[in-house]
């Protein structure tokens, strides 16, 4: 999947009214608000409950139905460790699931570490091999936010929105938040640019039609590439975000991760990445010579032209068995695991609308293995 944008930038609140004339101020410490320096609730923010702990983010929308809330999980003052920004009444949805009361599992000896890179900031590498479909991390996310969140003008550039929803995180969750790295020069407000060098998507099954973006402190550490050797999994039943391995990787070799769009040419790529995340990519596959280069491209090409087809499950009258497992041969050379998965499924598709349910069977078995591999056993395509 992609990664996970935001899509609040010029997003209006639900019902504009008269920005408040003074600077934001923390609203009563009887509230329990957690102030920190620079953060604080704004004066906009009320408290809608206590346990759970739900903060109203701009009185000013009245009960309309997509004004913002913020909910802090645990609830106790200064000791919130997630924060969720949504609507009230997915708030109050999620407030009331049991998994974020228990602590995640935990990876016994996790196989990476974290070491400053030369040209990337810091880097995940792996400190011993790791297997194919092997769970490399696993964490909990530290900020949860809808991707339409909405957000008044007079909020959002200025960063009020955002510094009044961390607000009520414990300090020790918001120096590692404000410890990340942020890719976005002036052109966008601290706090915010933080956030958008670093979410990942996340998907909440039972909440469905909404995306949502998740901050994972270890998990964002990891840089792109377009042949990534992870693939990023959001866990819904644990509710972690989670790397899996998709091939082998040696010891010291870099844990990556996909930003992009993989399905696209080498100069569409590097433009959505240089857009939205500041840096040339000069990947193994970004840096093939030019003839293997435009081969690169155009296998791209010809997987992303099936994506819309495979999304709406219909098939061309031309398309054969055998352009199938071109395609497959393609998406495996080019590091395109997820994809190869996808494909694999349309095939079986294609396997029994052509009467060769041998095929089809051989393609699905090979679809339920690449999904365990790149979601694990909890993985919702296996049902
Ligand atoms: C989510 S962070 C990744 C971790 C980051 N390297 C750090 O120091 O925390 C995203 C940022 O890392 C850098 N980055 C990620 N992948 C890269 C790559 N393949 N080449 C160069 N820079 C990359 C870019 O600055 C990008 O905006």
């Amino acid at each position: 999947m992609k990664r996970g944008f935001l899509s609040n930038k010029n997003k209006k609140s639900p019902k504009s009214s008269p920005a408040p004339a003074s600077d934001p101020k923390p609203v009563g410490a009887s509230d329990g608000a957690q102030v920190t320096a620079g953060f604080q609730l704004s004066e906009t923010c009320r408290p809608y409950s206590e346990n759970p702990r739900i903060i109203e983010a701009d009185y000013r929308h009245g009960q309309a139905p997509e004004a913002s809330h913020f909910l802090y999980v645990p609830s106790t003052p200064g000791a919130a460790t997630v924060v969720f920004i949504d609507h009230l009444a997915n708030i109050q949805t999620i407030s009331s699931w049991d998994v974020l009361n228990r602590p995640p599992p935990a990876i016994p000896d996790p196989p990476y570490v974290l070491e400053a890179s030369s040209d990337k900031g810091i880097k995940m590498v792996a400190r011993r091999p790791i297997a194919i479909g092997e769970l490399v991390a696993l964490e909990r996310p530290l900020v949860v936010s809808r991707t339409d969140v909405a957000i008044a003008e007079d909020q959002s550039a200025s960063g009020i929105f955002y510094r009044a929803a961390l607000s009520g995180l414990s300090p020790a969750t918001l120096s590692t938040i404000m410890a990340l790295r942020n890719s976005f020069g002036p052109e966008q407000e601290p706090i915010l640019g933080t956030l958008l060098t670093n979410y990942q998507p996340v998907i909440i099954p039972e909440i469905p039609h909404t995306e949502y973006s998740g901050l994972f402190p270890i998990l964002c550490r990891a840089n792109h590439d377009c042949s990534p050797n992870t693939n990023f999994f959001f866990n819904p039943r644990s509710f972690t975000g989670q790397f899996h391995a998709v091939r082998a990787i040696a010891k010291d070799e870099e844990i990556t991760v996909l930003y992009s769009e993989l399905a696209a040419p080498r100069d569409e790529r590097r433009a959505e990445l240089q857009e939205h995340y500041k840096f040339l990519c000069e990947c193994s596959t970004c840096s093939l010579r030019p003839d293997l280069a435009e081969k690169s491209d155009s296998r791209r090409r010809a997987i992303g032209a099936l994506i819309p087809m495979m999304h709406a499950g219909s098939y061309a009258d031309d398309l054969t068995l055998a352009r199938i497992e071109e395609l497959l041969e393609w998406a495996t050379e080019e590091g395109m695991y997820a994809l190869y998965a996808e494909i694999l499924v349309y095939g079986f598709g294609l396997g029994m609308r052509l009467g060769a349910p041998d095929v089809a069977r051989k393609w699905s078995q090979m679809a339920a293995t690449a999904f365990k591999i790149l979601d694990g056993a909890d993985s919702p395509r296996l049902s």
